[in-house]
């Protein structure tokens, strides 16, 4: 079922310092911020030729991510996404095997501009998975 890593994501509480420690000490090329209220995230992407760190702040009200940085305040690992070819097949099959798929159950529109879809992390060995569809 599973693809490539598609990205790695870290919740941080800043996204401004965290892109300059990406770019300034890591010599990172980093994305211009990205605001996605649907998904209550703003969001900027480095490009690591084979696959992606996903830096995530929380935007607005109820954001998913701020118990999580309640939790860690300065920040973590917050998901892995790995890519699908079909993203309702994969999601029937894991329902039928148990696994719980958040929210509404319907794929949303993602960073990519792909459908994606998350996973109860208690599913999958504590962590989080989104997966998307490419
Ligand atoms: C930018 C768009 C898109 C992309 O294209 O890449 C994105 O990546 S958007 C990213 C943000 N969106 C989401 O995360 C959506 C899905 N997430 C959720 O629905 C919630 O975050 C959650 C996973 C249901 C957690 O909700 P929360 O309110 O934070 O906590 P709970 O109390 O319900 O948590 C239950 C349980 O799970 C543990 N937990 C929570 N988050 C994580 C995590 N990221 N990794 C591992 N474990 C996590 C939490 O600690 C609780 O455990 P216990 O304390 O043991 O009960
Ligand atoms: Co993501």
């Amino acid at each position: 079922m599973l693809g490539r890593l598609n990205h790695v994501a870290i919740a941080v509480p800043d996204l401004a310092a965290a892109s300059a420690v990406y770019r300034n000490t890591l010599g990172a090329t980093v994305t211009d911020p990205q605001a996605l209220p649907e998904h209550g995230v703003t969001v900027v992407f480095i490009e690591l030729g084979n696959t992606k760190v996903e830096l995530l702040e929380p935007l607005g009200e109820g954001s998913p991510i701020a118990a999580f940085l309640a939790k860690n305040p300065s920040g973590g690992m917050h998901h892995v996404c790995y890519e699908v070819a079909d993203i309702v097949e994969a999601r029937d099959r894991l329902k039928a095997s148990g696994a719980r798929v958040l929210g509404d159950g319907e794929p949303k529109t993602g960073a990519h501009g792909k459908p994606v879809l998350f996973l109860h992390p208690k599913d999958f060995a504590g962590t989080l998975v989104e997966l998307e569809q490419v």
